[in-house]
């Protein structure tokens, strides 16, 4: 089959994890291509994934059905009106995984009326168990918002927010949410070392507790609050290590996070959006 390319403008974390999944659902090398300014990183690009990588932007979007927008909200207003023009004149479905920076922001950068979708993935992407939000600006047809879906189902689960303020808190939770299992699987493994343990043992049995916890989660009926109860023994070691976990109110310092991370979502949108 053939598909009309999808072009990544900006060849970072984000696109890389993005890339390295569509690659591994079979999608193919020739049909993607990345604009990306380091010579070095563009490199990386084509030995790792067999990708197309352009040093300019417009040369990158040339053909393409789909744009993705992987640039750093800080530089999107920049490099979206930069790509006004061609963007005009090709009419390609234009995606943004950019945090915070909002729809009317960017149709306005590139010159109006361009069908636009909001995405916010984040990097499990890259072992096709992404989980992606995303939101459709008016006049997006059915056919493109599902061309969307279809690019960010390849690399795990795909959800439709109905309001685009909830893509903050979306961000907030799976966007940024790797990082938040990261440290504690970072605390956990240095604690581990700590009682005793060897570091490849205290990191293996960390990571295969991270995984298990979550495909018992996923693939169980139980709520989370079950699943914990379940290994929660009457005055056994878990219900002494869960006591320390509330005594320091980790609820609380959870929910102040994620209400961190949505302001500064919406922080972004505000300083990199309007007329920046
Ligand atoms: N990382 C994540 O987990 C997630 C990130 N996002 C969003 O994805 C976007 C990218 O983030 P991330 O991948 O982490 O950031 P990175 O900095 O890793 O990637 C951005 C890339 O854009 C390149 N770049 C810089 N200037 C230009 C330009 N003028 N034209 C084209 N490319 C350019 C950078 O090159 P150079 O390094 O040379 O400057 C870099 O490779 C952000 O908007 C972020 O909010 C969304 C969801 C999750
Ligand atoms: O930290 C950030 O701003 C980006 C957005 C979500 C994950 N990384």
């Amino acid at each position: 089959m053939t598909r009309s390319p999808i072009t990544f403008i900006g060849g970072g974390n984000m696109a890389r994890s993005l890339i390295g999944g569509l690659l591994a659902d079979g999608f193919p090398a020739a049909a993607l291509r990345v604009a990306e300014p380091l010579a070095q990183s563009r490199e990386t690009l084509r030995a790792q994934f067999g990708v197309q990588t352009f040093e300019h932007n417009q040369e990158a979007i040339a053909e393409a059905g789909v744009v993705v927008f992987a640039v750093k909200p800080q530089i999107l207003a920049e490099v979206a009106r930069e790509l006004a023009e061609p963007i005009q004149h090709a009419r390609p479905l234009v995606v943004s995984i950019a945090a915070g920076v909002r729809l009317g922001d960017l149709d306005r950068w590139l010159g109006g009326h361009v069908a636009l979708v909001r995405a916010m993935p984040n990097t499990p992407a890259l072992v096709k168990s992404g989980a992606t939000a995303l939101f459709a600006a008016a006049g997006v047809s059915a056919e493109q918002r599902q061309r969307a879906e279809s690019i960010l189902r390849a690399v795990g689960l795909t959800v439709w927010v109905d309001e685009e303020a909830q893509l903050d808190a979306v961000t907030a939770l799976s966007g940024s949410g790797p990082a938040y299992f990261f440290l504690l699987m970072e605390a956990m493994e240095a604690a581990a070392r700590e009682l005793g343990l060897p570091a490849a043992t205290a990191r293996l049995l960390t990571l295969q507790t991270a995984f298990g916890a979550a495909k018992i989660a996923l693939e169980s009926n139980e709520s989370p609050a079950d699943l914990r109860a379940h290994v929660t023994s009457p005055k056994g070691t878990t219900e002494a290590a869960i006591k320390e976990f509330q005594q320091a109110d980790t609820a609380g310092i959870v929910t102040r996070a994620l209400g961190a991370a949505a302001r500064r979502s919406r922080e972004l949108g505000d300083l990199f959006g309007g007329d920046a």
